[in-house]
């Protein structure tokens, strides 16, 4: 059976486990902190980073968004990528944008647990920059959305995305008020966080015992 290494808060980690999940393939979830020193994490990916997806083989495949591309090109059904071409690329260019939005707040995160006169409020206010950039953006593709999904009629990539950015920013920055701000964006992930995979799979703090900045 496969195994992913995940982390409890991780919205990259999330989009693998409801792909999994959605397309029915069994894995072993090796729950990691990856910032500690005891993690395995390092020995499945050069980069050091989860989600590693690894396989009966040994292979490990790593990089979410690739994690979910391999996914689609080795277990294509149910489709997570809608058929049309160019609803493909929007789907995937949705990722880019919550995948971008989850880099910036890791970068703020660990900026901010540095000693208070050592972060530099500059790069904190460029990473936050970028938060509030994408969910203008986001708000303003979920506004045009005909249904339960951003994108026809059906699950997408884009959905997991966005419910992974926003299931994890809501529990790591609980006081931004993006949900009165983006009612209907509020409304969209509440319905998609209704679903059992993504009951299923909410993301939850862990706690960092090493130094890491
Ligand atoms: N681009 C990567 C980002 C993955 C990532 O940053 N993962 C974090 C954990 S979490 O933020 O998702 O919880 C990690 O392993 N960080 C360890 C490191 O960067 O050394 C992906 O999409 O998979």
């Amino acid at each position: 059976m496969w195994t992913l290494i995940s982390a409890s808060p991780s919205p990259y980690a999330r989009k693998v486990r409801i792909a999994l999940a959605e397309k029915g393939i069994p894995f072993t979830l090796q729950t990691e902190v990856p910032w500690d020193g005891a993690t395995v994490t390092p020995q499945y990916n050069p980069l050091e980073k989860l989600p590693v997806l690894i396989l009966d083989d040994g292979e490990c495949v790593y990089e979410s968004h690739y994690i979910l591309e391999w996914l689609e090109a080795k277990h294509p059904e149910p489709a997570l990528l809608p058929s049309d071409i160019d609803e493909r690329l929007f789907a995937k260019k949705v990722e880019v944008v919550c995948d971008g939005m989850c880099d910036a707040m890791v970068i703020a995160f660990f900026e901010r647990m540095r000693e208070p006169g050592k972060q530099s409020e500059p790069w904190k206010a460029r990473q936050m920059r970028k938060v509030e950039g994408g969910l203008r953006q986001l708000s303003t593709w979920v506004e045009k959305r005909e249904g339960q999904y951003l994108i026809g009629d059906r699950l997408t990539i884009a959905d997991l995305a966005i419910a992974a950015f926003l299931g994890w920013f809501a529990i790591r920055w609980s006081e931004h008020q993006w949900q009165s701000q983006y009612p209907k964006l509020k409304q969209y992930w509440e319905g998609l966080e209704a679903l059992p995979h993504f009951k299923e799979t909410r993301p939850s703090p862990q706690t960092i015992k090493d130094q890491v900045v």
